[in-house]
């Protein structure tokens, strides 16, 4: 299944937790986008040169925990699990997610990781997957949630920062990622979830009960 929505919303977190509900593999595709941007950074390449992203990706290594109780992210030998949240990718990532060559590069390799999970399902999470990664898949949905609930959820997460900058950078984010994709709006046949009156367990729960309705309904022809 697919998960669209803007940051804070609750996708990685609500995701991985329906995954291990449904006995599903999970598939945050955010984190591939800031693993790319942390070798860049790394390699000391300019993430706003495209030409040298896209030269660079060639090489790009990455391995990707998909249960949702075995959860890492690897690029090459080194773990970067945490370091892909660091601020300076969080706002490097921009740079290289808004060209269309990494786009269909990490896109094939989305695809490559779905079509060999073992599990009865996956749930993948991020931007585009309703719309281009898993146009095709039996359930969509876009988790939204109001900018207050969003920028308070992530200002609770990164205590080291202040609400004022964490909603700025946020906005700002969500600003730029959205001139490259539409994750604000439901696409044709996507369904949408408001997690803002809900806390994160309902989220999940609505999540689950989703699936179950969609399945049943597939399964029923109908
Ligand atoms: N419905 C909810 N109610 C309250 N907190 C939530 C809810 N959904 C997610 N959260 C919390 O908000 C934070 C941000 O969620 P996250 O999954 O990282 O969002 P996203 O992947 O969309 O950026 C996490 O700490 C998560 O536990
Ligand atoms: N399918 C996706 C997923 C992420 N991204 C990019 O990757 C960045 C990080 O994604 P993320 O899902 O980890 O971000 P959060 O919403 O969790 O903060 C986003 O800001 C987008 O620029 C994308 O372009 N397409």
């Amino acid at each position: 299944m697919a998960v669209d929505g803007p940051a804070g919303s609750g996708k990685s977190s609500v995701s991985k937790a329906a995954a291990a509900a449904l006995g599903y593999a999970y598939l945050d595709s955010g984190a591939c986008y800031r693993a790319l941007a942390w070798s860049l950074l790394q390699r000391g390449i300019d993430l706003e040169d495209p030409a040298a992203a896209i030269e660079a990706q060639k090489t790009f290594r990455l391995d990707i925990g998909t249960e949702p109780g075995d959860y890492f992210v690897r690029v090459g030998d080194v773990d970067v699990t945490d370091a892909i949240r660091e601020p300076r990718v969080t706002n490097a990532v921009r740079h290289i997610s808004k060209v269309p060559e990494v786009r269909a590069g990490l896109t094939a390799l989305f695809r490559r990781i779905i079509r060999a999970t073992p599990n009865p399902g996956i749930v993948v999470e991020g931007r585009d997957i309703t719309t281009v990664v898993a146009s095709d898949a039996p359930v969509r949905i876009l988790l939204t949630a109001s900018e207050e609930a969003r920028m308070a959820r992530r200002s609770e997460e990164l205590t080291d920062q202040s609400a004022a900058v964490v909603g700025e950078q946020l906005r700002s984010r969500d600003q730029a990622d959205s001139r490259v994709v539409d994750f604000m709006n439901a696409a044709d046949g996507v369904l949408t979830l408001d997690s803002t009156e809900l806390d994160f367990g309902q989220t999940v729960h609505a999540v689950v009960e989703i699936v179950h309705t969609q399945t049943a309904r597939i399964s029923h022809g109908r």
